[in-house]
Order: C-alpha cells, then sequence, then structure tokens
C-alpha cells in the first residue's frame, strides 16, 4: 500500500476530565471522498484541528501524506482547509480575498476558480464584511477547491449553503475526485454524505466506532422488507433473519431482514406472495441506530 493521504495512529486529545479525541486509528487513501460523521461534541473538529497541527494531540501521531501533521509549515503546502465558521478579512473584496487565499496555497487553477465563483453565484466585488455566513462559506470553498492541494479538509462545509449551492458543492467534490484529489469531510448532512462520500467513518463520543463503505453500512444494518400475499400471509415467527415482524391481519406483512435472505424467500415463495418490496435503510436510519439518541 502506498502513502495515505491522512493517517491518524492511536490518536487522543484530552480536555480536563474529557476525552474529546479518544484512540482514534484512521487512513484515508489518495483520491479517496471520506466522510467523518458524527453527532454535535463527537469529537469531529477535534480530530481535524489535531490533522492540521491547529492542535496538539494529548498521545498518538497524525500525518499528512508522509509529513507528521505536528509539522505544519510542510504539511499545509499538500492541504486546503475549510474551517466550519470561515472568517474572512472584513475590508477585503471577495476577489482580493481569493487572490490572497490562492497566494498562500499550494497553487491555483486561475480559470476553473472563476467557474466556480459563477458556478456559486458569488459577487466578488464586495467586501467580506458584507457577506453573510453561507457567502463567507462559499468564498473558503471556492478558494479550497480551485487549488491543486492533493488533500481537502472541509469542516461542515454547506453547512451555510442552500439546496442548489449544495449542489454545486457536490459537483466541485465530483471534479475534485475526477482529478485525484483526496477530501476528507465532516458532515451532518447524511444526504450529501450518502451521495458523494466512497467511505464515512462514524464518531461516537470521541470513537472512531465504524468506518466502511456506505454500501458496506447498509449490508451491516437490517434491510425492511413488505409483502403482500394472494390468500393469507404466512407466520414467519422463527424463520431465520426475520425479525420485527408486523401484519395487517388481512393480506400484509411487514419484516426487517438481517443476513442471508434465502429462509425468509422461501417462506415467502411458500405462502403465494403477491408482491415484495424492499428497502434499505437510509443513511439517516443507520445514523440514529448508532446513537439511539445519545449524543456523547
Ligand atoms: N478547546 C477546548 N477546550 C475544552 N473542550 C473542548 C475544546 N474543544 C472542544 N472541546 C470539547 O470536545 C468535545 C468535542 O468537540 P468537537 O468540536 O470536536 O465536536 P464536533 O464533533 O466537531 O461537534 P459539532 O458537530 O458540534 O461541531 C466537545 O465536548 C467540546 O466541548
Amino acid at each position: 500500500m502506498g502513502t495515505a493521504a491522512l493517517r491518524t495512529e492511536n490518536l487522543s486529545k484530552r480536555y480536563g476530565r474529557l476525552l474529546a479525541v479518544d484512540d482514534v486509528t484512521l487512513d484515508v487513501a489518495p483520491g479517496e471522498v471520506f466522510g467523518f460523521l458524527g453527532p454535535n461534541g463527537a469529537g469531529k473538529s477535534t480530530t481535524i484541528r489535531l490533522l492540521l497541527g491547529l492542535a496538539r494531540p494529548t498521545s498518538g501521531r497524525a500525518w499528512i501524506f508522509d509529513t507528521d501533521a505536528a509539522d505544519v509549515a510542510a504539511a499545509h503546502r499538500r492541504l486546503a482547509y475549510v474551517p466550519a465558521d470561515v472568517a474572512l478579512w472584513p475590508r477585503l473584496t471577495g476577489a482580493e480575498v481569493l487572490d490572497l487565499l490562492g497566494r498562500i496555497g499550494p497553487g491555483v487553477d486561475t480559470a476553473y476558480r472563476d467557474e466556480l465563483v459563477e458556478r456559486f453565484a458569488l459577487d466578488v466585488s464586495k467586501p467580506a464584511r458584507t457577506y453573510s455566513t453561507g457567502n463567507r462559506q462559499k468564498v473558503a470553498l471556492v478558494a479550497a477547491f480551485a487549488t491543486r492541494a492533493p488533500l481537502l479538509v472541509l469542516d461542515e462545509p454547506t453547512s451555510g449553503l442552500d439546496p442548489l449551492m449544495e449542489l454545486e458543492f457536490r459537483r466541485a467534490v465530483g471534479t475534485a475526485r475526477d482529478n485525484g484529489q483526496t477530501v476528507f469531510l465532516s458532515s451532518h448532512q447524511l444526504v450529501e454524505v450518502e451521495s458523494v462520500c466512497d467511505r464515512v467513518g462514524i464518531l461516537r463520543a470521541g470513537k472512531l466506532i465504524e468506518v466502511a463503505t456506505v454500501a458496506g453500512l447498509r449490508r451491516l444494518h437490517r434491510t425492511e422488507v413488505a409483502a403482500t400475499f394472494t390468500g393469507t400471509p404466512p407466520d414467519l415467527t422463527g424463520v431465520p433473519g426475520v425479525d420485527a415482524l408486523r401484519g395487517d391481519g388481512v393480506s400484509a406483512l411487514r419484516f426487517t431482514l438481517n443476513g442471508p435472505p434465502a429462509a425468509a424467500l422461501r417462506a415467502l415463495a411458500d405462502a403465494g406472495v403477491a408482491t415484495i418490496a424492499v428497502r434499505e435503510p437510509s443513511l439517516e436510519e443507520i445514523f440514529l441506530a448508532y446513537y439511539g439518541g445519545d449524543v456523547r
């Protein structure tokens, strides 16, 4: 295996009695789009701050490609970062901010930057102090996507964007992927994560409790089945993998299915199934199953 674009090894950060990041070991491959999920306070931003050298780990290490994250000057030559709360220089215009960010970063594709300014409908002639939260976020995103940085680290990148701009964001992530750039993004927007990420990591109370592809996550979880029958629905009690059975008492049955479906399908076929609908859980349902309303 080659060098990971981003790597942590037993990374921990303690704030007093609180272990904000707890022994996180993670590899993100070059070219991957990785989603970092977790409820408020799970430790996503702290992990990102450790990766960026903005905070020092209590223990463990982090690397950006082959550079120790603590070597900030070297590590930041390979990355562009969009923080959750974008602060800009208030007196500079959007265009001046983009110019400045371009000059301190690892090189800019100015034609693509101009295209992104159009697509994100940014008026770059105005001073940054007049920008809304969403517009400040757009400036930072345009600056990051226009760089040639091999790694883009985006903390809650679409929290201030409207749905149209979210679509532009997804397009820009797709272009970054096509260019071979690695994208590491933290998010609460599960639909977005589902649509752009190759893999996701799920953080809970500072611990990385799952790392999987979105499809893999779904496989780990129950499938919802709804069936109707020409006659009386069968009794599927005790059929391997079948759970949470509920019927309408007439001709329909719903249940969840875990593991191989053969036994349940055989039972349905034998009972004269008329229609069958199989639904995979959404990332939101999976997410709720992990947290069950619990935050930290
Ligand atoms: N500088 C700090 N001093 C003390 N505690 C901190 C500090 N920074 C973060 N924390 C705590 O660490 C925990 C993790 O916070 P963090 O901001 O990393 O979570 P998050 O997953 O990014 O949450 P959100 O989705 O709300 O942004 C929280 O309980 C937070 O209060």
